[in-house]
C-alpha cells in the first residue's frame, strides 16, 4: 500500500502501460513503414485507418495482416522490408496523446512504479521511447519479443510485475485493445481501458475492463479514487 496525498491508502503500487494507441499515436509511422515494404514488394499503398486496423498483435502479424492480398510473399522477406523502413521513421511522427504526459507525471507523483508493455519488437520500444520523451517516466519496459509468448497471453504482464516488484494484485493495466484486456484478466489484475486507440477495429465498449477512461491523466485519477 502506499499513502496518496489526501491520506488514503491506495492498494495500488504498479501501474503497467499498453504503448502504441495507448500512450502514443504510432499509427504514422507504422503506416509509413508497412507503405513503405509494399512499395519495395511492388504493391500499392494501403490507407492509414485500414492499417491501423492491423496494430495489436505485433509486427509479424501487422506484416502478415498488411499482405493479405499478395498470399504468395515470403513473409521473412517481407518482415526485413518493414523493419528496414520502420527503424528509419520510428518515432519521427509518433505523438502521446493528450494528456499521456501529465497522465505520466501524475501517476509518478502518486509513488506507482511505471512500465511500457508492449507487443512492439524490443529493437523499437527503447529507441520510440526516448524520441517521445516517455523514457524518464517508466521503471521498465517488456517488449513483444522479451518473453517467450507477447500480449494477449499473461506472461509480459507478469514479468512487467516481477521486474517492479508488485504482485498481480498490486498492478494495473492501462491499454487500448482486446490483447489488453486478456492478458490482464489471465494475469488477474485490473484493466482501465482508453477510447481512443487502435482496438483491431472493434468499439472498446465491447472489451471487459473495470473502467472506460478518457485519457491517461484519467486513469491516474480513477487510481486515486480506488
Ligand atoms: O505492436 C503492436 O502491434 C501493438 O503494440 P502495443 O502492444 O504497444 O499496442
Amino acid at each position: 500500500m502506499i499513502r496518496i496525498k489526501n491520506d488514503q491508502m491506495m492498494k495500488f503500487s504498479a501501474v503497467l502501460l499498453d504503448l502504441d494507441g495507448t500512450l502514443l499515436d504510432s499509427l504514422p509511422d507504422l503506416a509509413q513503414a508497412v507503405n513503405g515494404m509494399r512499395a519495395d514488394l511492388g504493391l500499392p499503398a494501403l490507407d492509414t485507418g485500414r492499417i491501423g486496423t492491423y496494430i495489436g498483435k505485433g509486427a509479424a502479424v501487422l506484416v502478415q495482416r498488411s499482405l493479405s492480398d499478395a498470399p504468395g510473399q515470403s513473409h521473412q522477406e517481407a518482415m526485413a522490408r518493414f523493419r528496414h523502413h520502420y527503424q528509419d521513421c520510428n518515432g519521427r511522427h509518433a505523438k502521446p496523446y493528450p494528456g499521456a504526459m501529465e497522465g505520466l507525471s501524475r501517476l509518478r507523483d502518486m509513488g506507482l512504479k511505471l512500465a511500457v508493455v508492449t507487443n512492439k519488437p524490443a529493437q523499437f520500444t527503447q529507441p520510440l521511447l526516448e524520441r517521445t520523451g516517455i523514457a524518464p517516466f517508466v521503471d521498465a519496459s517488456v517488449s513483444g519479443d522479451t518473453c517467450a509468448h507477447a500480449k494477449p497471453h499473461p506472461e509480459p504482464l507478469l514479468h512487467a510485475c516481477r521486474l517492479l516488484g508488485a504482485t498481480p494484485a498490486q498492478a494495473v493495466m492501462i491499454g487500448d485493445s482486446v490483447n489488453d484486456a486478456q492478458a490482464a484478466r489471465a494475469a488477474g489484475m485490473r484493466m482501465l481501458a482508453v477510447p481512443y486507440g487502435y482496438n483491431e477495429g472493434h468499439d472498446v465498449r465491447s472489451l471487459e475492463v473495470d473502467a472506460i477512461v478518457a485519457s491517461i491523466l484519467d486513469a491516474a485519477e480513477w487510481l486515486a479514487a480506488h
